[in-house]
């Protein structure tokens, strides 16, 4: 099947100046924005993005012989040079990147933007930029915050991103075995959608859920809000297909198998190093149809996290299962305002509740019995802490808001605030520690004399050895040095968590739990996986691209280390 449309249909890549999808801005409500004044230090201004048309691009670097052999293979229309769809893909949603395309200042724009319509011409589109010496970074939703899609050229004549959106099929599906194959550039809502014609849901709800893709979170072992139910991306994919320049290669031929180690998992997170994704074949299960949230409150961040841990070792944990410190539980409180706030905030002290933190538990599942099933389960096990229970409105809002998070990053960043997030991982005996130091770090760097940070992290993926730390982090931008502000601060905070495993004697805590390395956790990735793993990455990198086109400056330590910055402006 051919598209013969034009590089910018389906989501505007050109309104990538803030997360929202169709561009429109969110305000924040006037309490919040005093909440952050006094709390802060912020002096509201009105920063707004400079407008795409007087971003300086330089030109394409793509040499005519090359653009004709793409084009040879995509069609005329599936190869643009032009500068909006440049522009569009360059680089992918953290502040950082937020931040770059709204001063335009240090952002690495493709040469040239190709959309391939099959898996086949995808492997042609490889063999051309092998032939041609081009960089390839593979681009799904473009949503990376850690630099994935950050076109790098690294040693290359010049930079294609290879937008996978034209790959937008659900292929098959098999009811009997629940599962089901689809094309890597489907957008989660799209994958739902396609699924849920058939009954089915595949579960997997990061907050970046609108804009991302099927191929993306394979790319990066993506962890969604309800991986205590469905799991995590990766235990999601039963077989892939990906091209590389060595040639296609597909995995994944049974459910089980002791056939030597499993080969699935060097693709799953390989972030387009070794090749491009161009179809998954994922584990589905049947639409839910009973559901419930409910909120509760736990007196204390230690208590939360042994409740936690006791669901997650005693068969307890919900679908959705998301405990709040207490400085996220205030910021919450703090930013909804209004009467009802105010009254959980009497009823809480009413109930002695000093420290109070936000425990988020949600279940999705097939029938009410299993509902009522679930639901006890977790409630035996939380019942021993003490909870004071907010019930479902607590829940369902939180449900509602889900995906609020960018949008509201997309209000502070207008009104001036540096905001971002990092994420961690490590078993429950170190997860005090390990949050006191990230915590520490991120507090220190981002203090000064008249800025006073807002540090707060929550935990949303647990497992019976431990859980992932997530962490936000809200500060008055520094309007010298805005990048550095923030290089600074989570530069402290990787920074803390090899120290944190050198305290340890060993690996405890990771540099990432879901957002991937891209290019900037590269110079911790050797400290974790060791000089010996280092060196199995490049191995394979060589076996399948030997000559390095594909996303340069990417995950593999040590491999083309500078990266190389294409078109920077
Ligand atoms: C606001 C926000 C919230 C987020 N929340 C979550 C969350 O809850 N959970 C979570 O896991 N992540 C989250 N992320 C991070 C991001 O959404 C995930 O990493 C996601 O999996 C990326 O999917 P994508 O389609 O956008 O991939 P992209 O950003 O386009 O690419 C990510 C990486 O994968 C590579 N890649 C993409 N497609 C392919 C392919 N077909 N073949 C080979 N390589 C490919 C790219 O080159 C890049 O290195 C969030 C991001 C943002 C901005």
């Amino acid at each position: 099947m051919c598209h013969t449309v034009a590089v910018t249909e389906g989501i505007d890549h050109t309104l990538r100046d803030r997360w929202t999808p169709s561009g429109e801005a969110t305000a924040l409500p006037g309490h919040a924005t005093r909440w952050l004044r006094a709390r802060t230090g912020l002096d509201p201004a009105d920063t707004p993005a400079a407008p795409a048309s007087v971003l300086a691009v330089a030109d394409s670097a793509l040499s005519e012989p090359a653009r004709a052999a793409l084009a040879e293979v995509v069609g005329e229309p599936n190869v643009s040079t032009d500068r909006q769809a440049r522009l569009g893909r360059a680089g992918g949603l953290s502040y950082l990147d937020l931040l770059r395309r709204r001063s335009g200042a240090e952002l690495a724009v493709p040469d040239a933007v190709v959309l391939p319509n099959s898996p086949a011409e995808v492997q042609g589109v490889l063999e051309v930029c092998v032939e041609h010496d081009l960089a390839v970074v593979p681009f799904g939703g473009g949503t990376s915050v850690v630099g994935g899609v950050t076109a790098l050229r690294g040693d290359k004549r010049a930079a294609v991103a290879l937008d996978l959106a034209h790959l937008d099929q659900l292929v098959s599906v098999d009811p009997v075995s629940r599962i089901a194959v689809l094309q890597a550039g489907v957008r989660a809502p799209e994958a739902e959608r396609l699924l849920a014609a058939h009954g089915f849901t595949l579960g997997h709800f990061p907050q970046s859920f609108e804009r991302a893709t099927i191929g993306g979170f394979a790319a990066t072992r993506s962890a969604g809000q309800a991986s205590s139910g469905y799991g995590r991306f990766e235990d999601m994919v039963e077989g892939i297909r990906m091209a590389t320049p060595s040639g296609e290669w597909r995995l994944g031929a049974a459910p089980a198998s002791a056939a030597g180690p499993d080969l699935r998992q060097l693709v799953v997170g390989s972030e387009g190093a070794f090749g491009v994704i161009t179809e998954v074949t994922v584990r589905v299960r049947p639409v839910p149809t009973a559901r419930r949230y409910e909120g509760f409150v736990l007196d204390g961040w230690e208590r939360g996290v042994a409740a936690v841990r006791a669901m997650a070792q005693y068969r307890g944990l919900a679908d959705v299962t998301r405990l709040s410190d207490v400085d996220e539980t205030e910021v919450s409180l703090a930013l909804s305002g209004g009467l009802r706030t105010a009254a959980l905030r009497a009823y809480l002290r009413a109930r002695r509740v000093r420290r109070p933190c936000l425990l988020i538990l949600g279940w999705e599942v097939e029938d009410g019995r299993e509902l009522a099933w679930k639901r006890m389960a977790s409630l035996r096990v939380l019942r021993e802490f003490d909870p004071v229970t907010l019930g479902r409105t607590a829940g369902e809002s939180w449900r509602h808001k889900r995906f609020a998070g960018p949008r509201q990053r997309d209000a502070l960043l207008d009104i001036g605030v540096c905001v971002e997030t990092l994420e961690t991982a490590t078993h429950w005996s170190q997860i005090a520690a390990l949050w006191s130091s990230v915590r520490g770090a991120l507090v220190g760097s981002l203090t000064t004399e008249n800025r006073c940070p807002v540090v707060m992290c929550h935990i949303s993926h647990a497992y019976e050895t431990g859980a992932s730390l997530y962490f936000t982090a809200i500060v008055p931008r520094d309007p010298v040095d805005p990048v550095g502000q923030w290089q600074q601060a989570k530069a402290a905070a990787c920074n803390a968590i090899a120290a944190h495993n050198t305290a340890w004697g060993g690996p405890t805590g990771t540099i990432t739990h879901h957002h991937a390395v891209g290019t900037d956790h590269r110079p911790w990735l050797e400290g974790e996986i060791g000089a010996v793993g280092a060196e199995v990455l490049a191995a394979v990198k060589e076996r399948l691209d030997p000559t390095g086109i594909l996303n340069p400056g990417k995950l593999v330590p040590g491999c083309d280390q500078n990266g190389g910055r294409a078109n920077s402006t």
